[in-house]
């Protein structure tokens, strides 16, 4: 797992090592490290490093510092250096007069001709958008943006991006990553963090590996036959809207091995599109599951509510998705008063209707805070996807890396997936995050760079499982495409 702390657990954490914080040496280290990540970038961008240009943009505080020891380092390295200083008055004073003993120049304007600028505004510290003269200094770059800590405009902690703010191709922490670098993933490019000798404590939000996702995915043994890998019921889509069960059924049947029964008005489409489903017009006519997914265009009337009644009345894992929410958010009741496994996964427009408020500019908190109200839980959906659980401290983070899969139909296909990871034991929070992993694998591979449909997205499902489990996945920020 790979955790992302607070901006507090990293100051305690930076605190912990005592004289090494105090006498500036974690400083020197970030520093080291940050003008090597930036000399990679030149030789990487302009195949050099000796005579290039680089522009640091300085704010008031240690992130200046870490900026502009890292420019002195570079401009003994034969690096043309300038440094617009925001506030001059109180720029590092250390890191300032390195930077200048260095060689490196003061200036009121950046050169334009720079390969790489450097973004040392704020950091840990920063709050709200940049300000206007820093927003004018960014208005002119053009070059790569290397992001000092966490990119400027950018809270550390909720990862809002403020308008305006630093958007980086690369931003390099220290010690520990930020939950910024997974909360707004997009504003900061590939991550790469440099040891400075800190000892990471529990985090508190993290992320799993594609490692991590293959080794929990339900994988047929010996013995195993359809039904001891877990049969999965869905009750989704209606006669009239038939599509919602035949992508929420997808999902499933090509998710994991073993069996798919579905219940409803659409059973004849869904199995002309999918035959292995065993599908039944009512509960009492579909047999037994080990779970249940129930919502996608299902309806809101009162049957609806009816049947939610009834299986959430069940001691059964349940996955309530779509018009399911809908219903739930005027029955909490519903969900409440269940001891079973129970997934919620709405988007931001169903959070609002079951929290009765919306999700804000702290995604985190809000995702926390429905699950503990409700008991259970929560998966809400974004590029960026958030699994919080009422047991379980620790939140999961899924960045999508694409956005391929905001299409319409793509939300029944992950609660397919999903309900089938839910039948065959994974417990909630990890079924879900599983899921969110191969739904977004599975959106980037079936895209390939160009808009798709949800049809398209199931059968993205099984060449990115395929890719998954034989541990060929690149997932490097931005590349979600397996090795051609
Ligand atoms: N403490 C340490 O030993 C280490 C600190 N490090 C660096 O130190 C940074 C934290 O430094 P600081 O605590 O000085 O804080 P920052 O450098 O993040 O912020 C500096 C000042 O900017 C002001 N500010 C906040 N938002 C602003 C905005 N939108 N526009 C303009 N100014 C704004 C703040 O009031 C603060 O006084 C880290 O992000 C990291 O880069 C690293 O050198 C690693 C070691």
């Amino acid at each position: 797992m790979i955790g992302y702390f607070t901006a507090d657990a990293v100051r305690d954490a930076e605190k912990d090592t005592g004289a090494l914080l105090t006498s500036g040496v974690l400083m020197r280290r970030a520093a080291g490290g940050l003008s090597h990540v930036v000399a990679d970038e030149l030789l990487a961008r302009t195949s050099g490093v000796y005579g290039r240009r680089v522009g640091l943009v300085i704010g008031s505080g240690d992130n200046g510092g870490d900026a502009l020891y890292a420019g002195a380092a570079l401009a003994r390295r034969g690096v043309s250096v300038s440094a617009v200083l925001l506030d001059p008055d109180h720029a590092h004073p250390g890191g300032r007069a390195a930077f200048t003993e260095a060689g490196g120049r003061v200036v009121s304007t950046l050169p334009s001709d720079i390969d790489v600028a450097v973004d040392g505004v704020v950091g840990l510290r920063g709050h709200g958008p940049l300000r206007p003269a820093a927003a004018a200094v960014f208005a002119q770059i053009t070059a790569p943006i290397v992001a000092v800590d966490v990119p400027s405009g950018v809270d550390a902690d909720t990862g809002l991006v403020n308008e305006p703010s630093v958007s980086a191709a690369t931003t390099v922490t220290f010690g520990m990553r930020r939950h910024a670098h997974i909360l707004a993933a997009p504003s900061c490019g590939r991550v790469e963090v440099v040891d400075i000798g800190l000892t990471d404590p529990v985090p508190d939000l993290v992320e799993l590996s594609d490692a991590e996702v293959a080794a929990m995915w339900p994988i047929p043994g010996p013995d195993d036959n359809k039904y001891t890998q877990g049969v999965t019921g869905i009750i989704a889509g209606s006669a009239k809207y038939p599509g919602a069960a035949i992508l929420c059924t997808g999902g499933a049947v090509a998710a994991t091995s073993g069996m798919v029964r579905y219940c409803g008005s659409a059973a004849g489409e869904v199995v002309s599109h999918h035959a292995e489903v065993i599908a039944a017009p009512d509960l009492d006519s579909t047999g037994r599951v080990q779970a249940w997914v129930i919502g996608p265009g299902a309806g809101t009337d009162d049957a609806a509510e009816e049947l939610l009644e009834r299986i959430l009345g069940t001691d059964l894992p349940v996955l309530v998705d779509a018009d399911g929410l809908t219903v739930l958010a005027r029955r909490p009741d519903l969900v409440r008063s269940r001891t079973a496994p129970t997934l919620l996964t709405p988007h931001a427009g169903e959070f609002e209707r079951l929290a009765g408020h919306e999700v804000g500019t702290d995604r985190l908190a809000a995702v926390r805070g429905l699950a503990a109200d409700l008991g259970a839980t929560v998966l809400l959906k974004g590029r960026i996807t958030l699994i919080a659980d009422d047991r379980a401290e620790q939140v999961i983070a899924n960045d999508a890396r694409t956005s391929w899969s905001a299409t319409a139909g793509a939300g029944d296909v992950l609660s397919g997936i999903a309900g089938s990871l839910l039948a065959a034991g994974l417990e909630p929070r990890l079924a879900a995050a599983a899921a969110a992993r191969v739904h977004a694998l599975a959106a980037a591979m079936a895209a390939r760079g160009a808009p798709i449909g949800a049809s398209q997205l199931v059968a993205g499902v099984s060449p990115a499982l395929r890719a998954l489990l034989a541990g060929d996945v690149v997932s490097l920020r931005g590349v979600a495409e397996p090795p051609a």
